[in-house]
């Protein structure tokens, strides 16, 4: 059974995929915070911008078997565009729910298959792109993918614990809070002296979409 909280199709509004057109499919829970704000501020994430928990949001439900996750999910794509349905997992944190059935599913069906992540879990194998985002006091075992994307500044880790890891792209992204403004300023000036690093805005946000 697949807890899903929501089901939506949008553009990628984060990292070297922004602007992509993808069907989201938001797993519910998470294994770094409930969910519920009153244990936010004693969880291992405490900045999380996104509610996943239950099954109760656009889309949202529980699927008995892979096969029909993927019809639903696949419902949401433009038909006879003659382009590959993307597909991207996340949560809460997919990987507690993204199994090889699923992934074997999808890749069946011709889903390129894509997946946000903590890092802290196994992955199934042949995604298509992995994009780990590390989270400070957890045990980020994901150390190679396709994107490195670090909610920046968090005090307890730095991009020099992960700067030399396996990753193609290395992102920071603002922490969207009340100091959004400062955060930004942060990640600008850590780029400017550290090229190795690139900007990733939550372009959606901007946008005002999903
Ligand atoms: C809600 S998480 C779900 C996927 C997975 N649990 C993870 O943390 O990567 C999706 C993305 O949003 C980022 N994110 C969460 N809260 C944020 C915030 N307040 N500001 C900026 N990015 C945030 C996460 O780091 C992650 O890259
Ligand atoms: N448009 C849009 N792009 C996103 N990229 C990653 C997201 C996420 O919550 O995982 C996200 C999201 O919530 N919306
Ligand atoms: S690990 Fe991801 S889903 Fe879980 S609380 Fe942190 S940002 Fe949110
Ligand atoms: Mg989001």
């Amino acid at each position: 059974m697949y807890s899903v909280k929501e089901v939506f199709y949008s553009l990628q509004g984060e990292g070297a995929q922004s602007g992509r057109p993808a069907i989201f499919c938001r797993f519910s829970g998470c294994n770094l915070w409930s969910g519920r704000e009153q244990d936010r501020a004693s969880s291992v994430c405490r900045f999380c911008d996104t509610d996943f928990i239950g099954t109760d949001g656009q889309n949202g439900g529980k699927f008995a078997s892979p096969e029909a996750l993927v019809a639903h999910l696949l419902s949401l794509w433009p038909s006879n565009s003659g382009v590959s349905p993307y597909v991207i997992c996340t949560g809460g944190e997919p990987a507690l729910q993204l199994d090889q059935a699923l992934v074997d599913a999808l890749h069946a069906q011709g889903v390129e298959i894509a997946i946000e992540t903590n890092g802290t879990r196994p992955l199934p194998k042949g995604l298509d792109w992995i994009c780990v985002s590390p989270k400070a006091d957890s045990d980020v075992i994901i150390q190679q993918g396709d994107e490195l994307k670090l909610v920046y500044p968090q005090v307890e880790i730095q991009p020099e614990q992960c700067q030399h890891w396996s990753f193609k792209h290395f992102y920071l992204q603002p922490m969207d809070s009340p100091e959004r403004q400062a955060h930004l300023q942060a990640c600008l000036d850590y780029c400017l002296t550290h090229p190795q690093w690139k900007l990733s805005l939550q372009t959606h946000k901007i946008l005002g979409i999903d």
